[in-house]
């Protein structure tokens, strides 16, 4: 990573590191020992953490050893702290905010149970963040309907302008076209939508949502992996629209691994406030950005006393013991190969098929994975951007209007009260009593839509300043960079961020301060054919492995944090509850289960 003028946020990430690096010197593994409750995680990212956690909780006998080939744990997490004129600013160079639903509801539960919500940030549905999503298209911005805006609006700007051109018409008469043939096993995201809605909705609105979540190109992207909620409508319902409206009526048909996890999510002991809170908030961060999340994991990791972190220490490979009883797993020092009962891989395909050393065939199939760059800026002009979420680039928007081939701008202000925000002055109830008694009675504290729950102190802000500038991050790379000999250095990737600026927001102010990102290989691809790929390496593990070594990340079923956190609590209750698996056998599961239609009442009180 490239980093200019930064200080780290937390102190705890090296004080971790040297107690814990001291603490894993101390432990001694034979493979003499019986490893029955030894249990090794490869990789120390978000994934390997997750496991770890999971493991402390649910199967409270077992010795865990992390090894990690960086010196830092939280992999892609990374927030950092960074001088400016009147304070210091907080840049992600990595994923910046969680959602709170469906496997969002595990990134709360740790929040709740790692003590992290007191320093929590909630966008609420009411927030900017929320209503206003761009896409620019063809040289502007333009604002994607919300229901908030009231049908008028909507309608208007659906009619005048061009990027939604068709898209009207390609919803009136999508339950009239042909059904997709049966021996159609997966088709492009981009040939799948084009075929059912139009090509123009395509190419000027989904490929920019594509880009926004996987960096990726919507016509090599799965449609039976990224959508098989549509993809399964088109077969049974005769089309997309059909399905839509049967799930409202009938209630939305889920797999049963999915049932059962909402269950068991709708089960936990919630904090009453918290869950209030989370129930009218669209995406939450920390005061100290995400890192907050992998700082806290390492925090009670420690605590526990049960788990060896062995950081700087590459694995070289992972092998079955020659009596099938063991994973070996070996680095560079010791030379001797460790003993495990089971192993996590928590690394990449590429990385695992790398150390499992075999003349054979790819373990995993090939993956193929993007580099995404992000450029954090901070002006100190406040309000270069317009209020929102940020925008996004489809592949419609012309070379002219995009040379730098830019995926996405997030405006990060929309995640964190400002200053303003934070004087009470400017508040709708202004006596702190009052604030307290809401409180107490169990009152969700809203201020300027952001939620507030560390009462009594003063909501969390990111931006530690007088006056707060505009806080904006340029993401470049993903496709476009595919089969690229080099990536843009540092300089060249701000100086294509600032011409992107200059050219769409007509920012020509210097930047304050500025930080430069590059991850190589970070976002996996879905592409046409990945539910059969990663079959093929649930089979291909189940037969090498025998069940003792599973694999859990963003490279099966979802490739935001929220799903590592997902595959990280499967791939465990799978090995509490013994199951003989690999952490994939849910990949193209067929058990369906309808759940409950959502009420009249209860889908106005979402809105
Ligand atoms: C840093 C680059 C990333 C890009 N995509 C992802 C990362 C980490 C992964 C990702 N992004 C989003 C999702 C959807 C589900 C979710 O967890 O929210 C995933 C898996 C959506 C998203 N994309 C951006 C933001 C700020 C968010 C989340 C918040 C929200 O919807 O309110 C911005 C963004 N990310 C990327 C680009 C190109 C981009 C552009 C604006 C790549």
């Amino acid at each position: 990573m490239l980093r200019h003028g930064l200080t780290t946020v937390s102190s705890l990430r090296p004080l971790c590191h040297n107690a814990l690096r001291s603490a894993g010197q101390l432990r001694a593994y034979s493979t003499e020992t019986t490893p029955s409750n030894d249990i090794a995680i490869l990789g120390g990212g978000i994934t390997g953490l997750a496991c770890a956690y999971y493991i402390t909780k649910q199967l409270p006998h077992a010795n865990v050893t992390i090894y990690e080939a960086s010196d830092r744990l939280g992999g892609w997490l990374s927030s950092k702290r960074v001088p400016v004129k009147d304070g210091n600013v907080l840049f992600e160079a990595g994923p910046r905010t969680l959602r709170p639903s469906s496997n969002g509801a595990l990134a709360a539960v740790l929040m709740q149970e790692l003590d992290i919500a007191k320093d929590a940030i909630f966008a609420q549905r009411t927030s900017p963040a929320a209503r206003n999503r761009y896409v620019y298209y063809p040289d502007r911005l333009v604002r994607m309907p919300h229901p908030s805006f009231g049908i008028f609006t909507n309608v208007y700007n659906m009619w005048t302008e061009p990027v939604f051109d068709g898209v009207i018409w390609g919803g009136v008469t999508e339950i009239f076209q042909n059904q997709r043939d049966e021996s159609v096993q997966d088709e492009s995201a981009g040939d799948f939508f084009s075929r059912r809605f139009g090509k123009k909705l395509v190419d000027r609105i989904l490929s920019g949502v594509l880009h926004g979540i996987y960096a990726g190109d919507v016509y090599k992207l799965s449609a039976k992996s990224l959508f098989p909620g549509p993809w399964r409508d088109e077969a049974q319902a005769g089309s997309i629209v059909g399905g839509f409206a049967r799930n409202r009526a009938d209630g939305p048909e889920v797999t049963r691994r999915e049932g059962e996890y909402l269950q068991s999510m709708k089960d936990m002991k919630w904090d009453p406030l918290l869950r209030d809170t989370l129930k009218d908030t669209t995406a939450f961060t920390f005061r100290d950005g995400l890192g907050t999340l992998s700082d806290g994991l390492v925090r009670h990791l420690i605590g526990t006393g049960k788990v060896n972190f062995q950081t700087s220490t590459a694995v070289e490979s992972v092998k079955m013991s020659d009596a099938g009883n063991s994973v070996m797993v070996k680095t560079k020092s010791p030379e001797e190969p460790k003993a495990y009962a089971n192993a996590i891989s928590a690394l990449s395909p590429k990385h695992l098929n790398s150390i499992r050393q075999s003349e054979s065939s790819d373990l995993v199939p090939h993956m193929h994975s993007v580099a995404v760059m992000t450029v954090n800026l901070y002006f100190r002009t406040p309000d270069l951007a317009p209020s929102g979420f940020g925008y996004l680039i489809p592949l419609a928007t012309s070379f002219e209007r995009n040379p730098e081939r830019a995926l996405g701008v997030v405006f990060d202000n929309a995640y964190s009260p400002s200053t303003e925000d934070v004087d009470m002055n400017n508040w709708h109830i202004q006596n702190p009593d009052q604030l307290k008694e809401a409180r107490e009675a169990g009152q969700l504290i809203n201020v300027n839509d952001f939620a507030w729950y560390n009462m009594p102190d003063k909501p969390n802000t990111q931006d530690d300043v007088k006056v707060r500038g505009t806080k904006l991050t340029v993401m470049l790379g993903g496709h476009y960079w595919d089969g690229w000999p080099a990536y843009p250095d540092e300089q060249e990737g701000l100086a294509l961020a600032r011409s992107l600026l200059e050219r769409h927001l007509g920012i020509k102010e210097e930047p304050e301060a500025w930080q430069v990102n590059l991850q190589s290989d970070c976002i996996p691809q879905y592409t046409v054919g990945h539910e059969q790929r990663v079959k093929t390496a649930h089979a291909n593990i189940l037969l090498e492995y025998k069940g003792r070594l599973r694999v859990a990340g963003n490279w099966m079923s979802g490739v935001g944090v929220n799903d590592c956190l997902r595959s990280a609590w499967d791939v465990v209750r799978g090995l509490r509850d013994g199951r003989q698996g690999t952490g994939l056998e849910h990949v193209g599961s067929t058990e369906y289960v309808r759940l409950k239609p959502v009420k009249p009442e209860q889908r106005a009180e979402k809105d």
